[in-house]
């Protein structure tokens, strides 16, 4: 047996002993000729609502099943806080190698990343001004790592290394680059394989469909939950989704799935600079939710040249929650320009626009300008934002678009992570181009509607003076 197929074999045969039951009707398949690793596919027709497998809670990794949350004190990990405590056990129970319950699991589980933590500095250069480069965070991942993890692990040594003679010196290495590159390799496998657990009995308001609400989502253990991580996703094909019950993970068919499909779970509507950043891959169905943002000091630059930035307009803005370190624009078909910018940066324009006296009298009042209402003048100034932002990426939509046709296939790692940042950086250009022209639009139009009205208005005084006059 090949040592992927054995891989597999080896860990469904620990994932049954811990209790799991696994429907006979699907199967864990090696797809890599797809590149999409492992994934589950089915063998049988599936029904509706049918039973894929069933893990116990007691199989998921996460900082309450591991030995090592019963002899560190919870203090420490409440001060970790979710992911710096699940990267902590996470190392401890690798580490220990087949010691660890959760051995076998590792063994399916990749060592090899194409997230963009991981891409070499040329292959992010191709993403160009695209902002998921400022999000991959991996400079702060290393401050936290050095600063909030291996003292840690040196404190408990002697628990982490279980009493191993060299626990001291071993400690001690966690901070050389090999281990630090370890913890961002647990860091990426919880941003692309955990799951938010929800507890065996929900103190926690859910939705009727079961759905914690995402302040609630946020304060969720996460949690490494073996075989429904090997699901795979699809932006339109997801015909599963994991229940959670007081003593089981349960994952069910949400539609009839025919012998031969695959199984895919949902990451949600991402759009494809985000796939990349936390899946390492992308696909083009999730163009259907591609976003650019538009950075917050962008707005302000803009604000400045065109001689309407106001400090304490932006203070209030920022006391009434509008302000962000950056507002999205994102796509919708058919493209409407009120639907696809963010409502908090139409509220933020119209605000920096409004005469002094319109400011001070909802100022008074503690209210905004209503994002629904988009002026001329704010037409014209997310008009220049727009252009702004364009300006921002070094090449433009159609030199893009005219290499992308030149291009055959990508044989190398690195060809292929040029390919596709590119595909990412065209979506958010397009969306831009998009935007701009209905902007230009906009600003036309309600420039002209505008005069008109005060055209008319001034045409009813001087009619209305005229009476006055003739009488
Ligand atoms: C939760 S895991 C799914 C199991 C994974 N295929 C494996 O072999 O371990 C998520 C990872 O699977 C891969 N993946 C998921 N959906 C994919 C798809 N539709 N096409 C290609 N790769 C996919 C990505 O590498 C992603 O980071």
């Amino acid at each position: 047996m090949d040592p992927f197929a054995e891989a597999s074999a080896a860990f469904l045969a620990w994932l049954k002993h811990s209790g799991a039951l696994i429907s006979s009707k699907s199967e864990l398949k090696d797809l890599r000729n797809i590149g999409a690793g492992r994934g589950v596919v089915a063998t049988q027709n599936i029904a509706e609502d049918e039973l894929l497998f069933r893990i116990p809670r007691s199989a998921i990794l996460s900082v309450e099943n591991s030995t090592l949350s019963k002899e560190i004190p919870k203090a420490t990990f409440e001060h970790l806080g979710p992911w710096l405590s699940l990267i902590l056990v996470m190392l401890y129970e690798y580490l220990n190698q087949d010691a660890s319950n959760w051995a076998l699991y590792f063994r399916v589980l990749p060592s090899e990343f194409n997230t963009l933590m991981f891409w070499e500095d040329d292959e992010l250069a191709e993403l160009q001004a695209s902002a998921v480069v400022q999000k991959i965070g991996k400079k702060g991942a290393d401050g936290m790592f050095v600063k909030e993890l291996v003292p840690v692990i040196k404190e408990f040594a002697q628990i982490f290394f279980s009493s191993n003679e060299e626990a001291i010196e071993r400690a001690e290495e966690m901070a050389q680059p090999q281990n630090i590159l370890l913890m961002h390799k647990m860091g990426s496998l919880i941003m692309a394989y955990a799951f938010d657990v929800e507890p065996a009995s929900p103190e926690k308001d859910v939705d009727e469909e079961g759905y914690a609400s995402e302040d609630e989502d946020e304060a969720l253990p996460k949690g490494m939950v073996p075989m429904a991580d090997m699901l795979n996703a699809d932006a339109d094909r997801n015909n599963a989704r994991l229940f959670y019950e007081e003593e089981h993970l349960s994952m069910k068919a949400l539609k009839p799935i025919k012998a031969g499909e695959e199984i895919f779970n949902d990451y949600g509507p991402l759009p494809r600079s985000d796939l990349l950043r936390r899946y390492g891959y992308i696909t083009d169905n999730y163009a259907q939710y591609d976003v650019v943002e538009i950075p917050h000091d962008l707005v302000t630059e803009v604000a400045v040249n065109a001689r309407v930035f106001s400090e304490s307009r932006l203070e209030y803005l920022d006391e009434q929650g509008v302000i962000d370190t950056g507002y999205d624009i994102s796509t919708n078909t058919p493209f409407d320009i009120h639907e696809s910018l963010s409502p908090e940066l139409i509220v933020l324009v119209e605000t920096l626009l409004l005469p002094d006296v319109e400011y001070e009298r909802l100022k008074r009042k503690g209210k905004l300008p209503k994002p629904e209402k988009m002026s001329a003048k704010g037409a014209d100034f997310l008009h220049k934002l727009v252009r702004a932002r364009i300006q921002q990426y070094p090449t433009n939509l159609e030199e893009d678009m005219r290499s992308a046709n030149g291009e055959a296939g990508h044989s190398t790692l690195k060809e292929r992570r040029f390919a596709t940042a590119k595909c990412v950086r065209v979506g958010e250009k397009k969306i831009l181009q998009v935007a701009k022209k209905a902007l230009a639009e906009l600003a036309k139009e309600e420039a002209h509607t505008s005069a008109g009205m005060k055209r008319q208005a001034e045409e009813m005084e001087l009619g209305s003076g005229k009476r006055q006059e003739s009488r």
